[in-house]
């Protein structure tokens, strides 16, 4: 149904989605222009009505994804005194292991643990020399010990530098596929030769709790390559009228999907779409591996000029209803958003390393809550280790 801003030239609004679409890489890899249009216009279809798309036939090697994978599993069966060796609460780079139930989605814990890594570069931070936030990255990462986990560090290593190109490469095609000149969002982004993008790797286990969720529902911040580990479904992603899609694990393939940061930047043309995690079946356990295109810290996001035509074909979109109540302006990003994003994801972890900007960023009453509990976390994971 048009809404009462649609322009009255708006093209017809197409059907709501109820499948994720699938794009088939080998159509940029040709290097034939043909196919790169027509991979273009798929993408361009995509990425207004839907969000959320499986590639197919990426360049990823399909050693060093199977690779990743058995990692992501083993990595989870170790003792929990080891994992807590790698405790993010550690890291002021927000990299590391968070424990079960520790992160809260929309208010309720998410059933899930997961571990965090990213370029493992060392800190080059200096305090009379910048801004705290860049106190984040660049960092090291917390590793396993490599008895319990051979290959893990050089693997993990070696997938976050090739997923930055190919995650640089493309967010050109979509930058393309909008009409926007290509390098349109590398301003937004980290210089390609510098070392960027981080990696989650999260086991969902069985749970009997009513109504839990493995993660809740949510949108990215800005550009995420999803690989599904095993053959367990539970992603959904929510279509404009409310109604939650299954996203199956798709073999050989990425789940690609774009968050608020994109939507700001294109006056809501490319769409952030809501999407949770339903937890697996009794004795069943799901893992996956969300790779996330890093940002920037210095750069704050203004609005690109989005081609007229394109905006009135989004114009025909009409309202998407989400279960992600909006808390805060989307946009708006540079270094401190960011820090204040990871703080209220970690605030254990912001607390630690960033007292005084957590507390404003909390608010009293929780920095108070989460100082007083703090110490007694750090010594129940102390005794734990
Ligand atoms: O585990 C998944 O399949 C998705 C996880 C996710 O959406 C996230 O961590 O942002
Ligand atoms: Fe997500």
């Amino acid at each position: 149904m048009p809404s009462a801003t649609t322009p009255p030239y708006a093209a017809p609004s197409p059907p709501d989605f109820d499948s994720i679409p699938e794009l088939d890489w080998s159509l940029v890899a040709s290097g034939d222009p043909i196919d790169r249009k027509l991979f273009l216009s798929k993408l361009r279809n995509v990425l207004l009505h839907v969000g959320f798309m499986y590639l197919k036939n990426h360049p990823v090697p399909t050693e060093l994804v199977e690779r990743i994978k058995q990692h992501t599993v083993d990595v989870f069966n170790l003792p929990l005194e080891r994992k807590l060796k790698m405790d993010m609460i550690d890291s002021p780079h927000f990299y590391g292991y968070n424990r079960m139930a520790f992160e809260r989605t929309a208010g309720a814990p998410d059933i899930r643990e997961h571990i965090d890594l990213g370029p493992d570069s060392p800190s080059t931070y200096d305090p009379s020399s910048g801004p705290l936030y860049r106190k984040m990255r660049p960092g090291p990462n917390p590793w396993p010990d490599q008895e319990d986990a051979p290959g893990f560090k050089e693997d993990v290593k070696k997938y976050i530098a090739t997923l930055a190109p190919l995650s640089r490469e493309f967010i050109g095609l979509v930058a393309e596929a909008i009409g926007l000149p290509r390098e349109s969002f590398y301003q937004f982004l980290e210089a390609a030769d510098v070392p960027q993008g981080r990696i989650k790797m999260v086991h969902y286990p069985p749970t009997d709790t009513p109504n839990a969720q493995g993660v809740g529902p949510h949108k990215d911040g800005w550009l995420t390559f999803l690989l599904q580990v095993n053959d367990v479904p539970g992603l959904q992603v929510q279509n404009h009228s409310g109604k939650w899609v299954d996203v199956p694990p798709r073999d050989g393939t990425y789940v690609v999907n774009l968050g608020k940061g994109l939507q700001h930047l294109t006056h809501g043309v490319l769409l952030a779409t809501t999407h949770r995690v339903l937890p697996p079946p009794p004795g069943v356990h799901r893992y996956s591996c969300p790779f996330f295109q890093d940002v920037a810290l210095d750069v704050p996001w203004t609005p690109l000029d989005v081609p007229e035509e394109v905006r009135r074909e989004v114009g025909a979109r009409g309202e998407v209803v989400s279960d992600v109540k909006p808390l805060e302006p989307a946009g708006a990003s540079d270094g401190w958003q960011y820090l204040a994003n990871r703080i209220k994801s970690h605030p254990a972890t912001g607390l630690r390393h960033y007292p005084d900007f957590a507390r404003m960023v909390l608010g009293e009453e929780i920095f108070l809550k989460e100082s007083a509990t703090l110490d007694k976390l750090l010594a129940k994971r102390d005794a734990e280790i």
